[in-house]
């Protein structure tokens, strides 16, 4: 992942920072996520970071769940620096391990494996230094989350415990000089009664971290840090979609340096019902932003052409859109559009989110290609073009807040995600003009349905998909055999899982006979419940 430009006044060096290292856990990006809610800002590291290469002072570190038994011979280790900082540090599962390990070694494989509820019963005790109780302060005894098979053998010295369960006798231990902790459960679940309060008591009592991350605070420190970098000259270049996330970056690229940012949609042809012109309105009418519309369908469909298999779509998908992009980039510059004293366009605008970062820098081993997304980041490297990425330190949520504070309507903010090849992976088999009339009519009138029904907002997305089969059915005393619509519409919350949505039968009803009846082509609709795993919540 391409790296933005170093400034001097990144989050990190503007905020009261934690650190989290991560040694794999599932669950490590949800430590990041509840201090975040805790208005507490916080960055992720893999756990193989050294300090002395760190260009910012964490003012807390928290040391993630893993996989991995720390006794093993393979097992990863924070830099040993990371207990001399000085600063407050909080061991969770793992990471308490890995505590014990570094004072001591005492840590064995379990008889016993604990996964899921247990009681935590909290020892309060008499230490001389003021930290020992307050990582649990103002707690009672109450049900944790659990999720491990090896444990502490014996109280690493200079510790004491500050809880037990049943089966752990160490699920909380403190260092009675030093504001070291480790805690056996994840705080950092629902499952966890309190367990936001843990990591609030370690950040902001503990850490004496300023809670003063939000969305106003970040707005006025991102708008100067993109002034800064783009210069009073520079211009920037960026595909939007429509979509929150490139809409939300264009927003603050527009209120940050006005014309000199151009945005570029390309119509590929693959958009739903009326979409391209939707988004120019939105887009310039509604926030002033400087675009340009590629009608690119016919190149698109072009190659597409007796194409069917979902990988081989994708791929032509993303390289149309990487030459598109690229030869538009061209020739805005050439153009040297834009205000006066507007230099050349050497900056590219991603919006690229937290989750991508944490994907890329989380500490795991290869994992298998489910698909491949389009990425129209993948220009090549002779365009010259420097990364900016505004997004990136945020998750989808913030996004969403961020955008309300800059003044994006609230249907836009909201709006369900749209994947970059669009139909195109949504109409199985080949695409063609026909197809594509099918899938745009039929998603039109579900999505139609799921607003006037009010659900727009339970739903986290929703479209219609064109199958390429034939079934047989009776119209009008008619015989007719023709296409199958599956309709798909999920619950998630980070789109890695998913469950389909429970509508009731009468939605389903008047959704069926709307399109059996209003599209041509369709005399069958079928409604999905595969959850995901096993499904994906796209079909191709
Ligand atoms: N039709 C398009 N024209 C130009 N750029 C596009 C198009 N479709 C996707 N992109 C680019 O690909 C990026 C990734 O798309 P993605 O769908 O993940 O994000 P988004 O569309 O901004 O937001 P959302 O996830 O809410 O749909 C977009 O941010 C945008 O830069
Ligand atoms: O911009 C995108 N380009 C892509 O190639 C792509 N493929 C899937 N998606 C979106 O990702 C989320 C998870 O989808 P899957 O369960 O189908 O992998 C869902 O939100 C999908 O819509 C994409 N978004
Ligand atoms: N969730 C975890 O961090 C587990 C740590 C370690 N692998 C164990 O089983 O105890
Ligand atoms: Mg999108």
């Amino acid at each position: 992942m391409a790296q933005g430009v170093e400034t001097g006044n990144e989050p990190n060096k503007l905020f009261d920072t934690l650190l989290v290292l991560d040694f794999g856990s599932q669950y490590s990006h949800l430590i990041t996520r509840k201090l975040r809610d805790l208005n507490v800002y916080c960055e992720m590291l893999p756990c193989t970071q050294r300090l002395s290469e760190l260009a910012w002072k964490p003012q807390g570190i928290i040391l993630s769940g893993g996989p991995y038994s720390v006794y093993e011979d393979a097992a990863p280790h924070v830099d040993p620096a990371v207990f001399e900082f000085g600063v407050p540090i909080l061991g969770i599962c793992y990471g308490l391990q890995e505590m014990a390990w570094h004072y001591g070694k005492a840590v064995i494989a379990g008889e016993k494996r604990e996964y899921g509820h247990a009681n935590l019963h909290l020892e309060k005790i008499d230490g001389k230094a003021p930290h020992v109780n307050k990582l649990l302060e103002g707690f009672d005894d109450m049900q944790v989350w659990m999720s491990h098979g090896d444990k502490l053998d014996k109280l690493p010295s200079s510790f004491a415990t500050i809880a037990t369960t049943p089966n752990a006798p160490f699920a909380g231990i403190v260092h009675e000089e030093k504001p070291f902790f480790g805690i056996q459960f994840h705080p950092e679940v629902t499952h966890t009664q309190m367990g936001k309060k843990v990591l609030e008591n370690f950040a902001l009592n503990i850490c004496k971290v300023r809670p003063n991350w939000t969305m106003a605070e970040f707005v006025d420190k991102e708008l100067i840090r993109i002034k800064a970098l783009v210069g009073d000259e520079g211009q920037v270049i960026g595909a939007v979609s429509g979509g929150v996330d490139s809409t939300v970056a264009a927003k603050l690229m527009k209120e940050a340096i006005g014309d000199r940012f151009h945005a570029v949609l390309v119509d590929n042809g693959l958009l739903r019902l009326n979409e391209a012109e939707s988004v120019r309105t939105t887009l310039t009418q509604g926030l002033g932003i400087n675009l340009t519309v590629v009608d690119a369908t016919e190149r698109f469909l072009t190659a597409l052409k007796g194409v069917s298999e979902p990988e081989s779509k994708r791929k032509i998908i993303g390289g149309q859109f990487i030459e598109v992009f690229q030869e538009t980039a061209l020739k805005i510059s050439a153009e040297a559009v834009g205000p006066p004293k507007a230099g050349k366009i050497d900056w590219l605008l991603q919006g690229t989110l937290y989750p991508d970062v944490i994907e890329s820098i989380s500490f795991k081993g290869p994992s298998a290609t489910i698909k491949t997304h389009h990425n129209v980041g993948g220009l090549p490297a002779n365009m010259n073009l420097k990364i900016i990425e505004p997004l990136r330190e945020l998750f989808k949520d913030e996004v969403r807040i961020l955008g309300t504070k800059l003044g994006i309507s609230e249907s836009l903010v909201w709006r369900h995600p749209f994947p970059g090849p669009g139909l195109g992976i949504r109409i199985l088999g080949e695409i063609t003009p026909q197809q594509l009339r099918i899938a745009r009519q039929a998603d039109h009138i579900f999505i139609q349905e799921i607003n006037d029904a009010g659900l727009y907002r339970n739903i986290s997305q929703a479209f219609a998909a064109l199958l390429p089969v034939k079934a047989v059915g009776v119209m009008g005393d008619k015989r007719v055999h023709e296409q199958v619509i599956a309709l798909r519409a999920v619950e998630t919350t980070d789109f890695m899982t998913a469950d389909w949505y429970p509508f009731d039968g009468a939605f389903l009803k008047r959704v069926s006979s709307r399109i059996v009846n209003e599209v041509e082509g369709v005399c069958r609709v079928l409604y999905d419940v595969t959850s995901k795993p096993p499904g994906t919540i796209e079909m191709e």
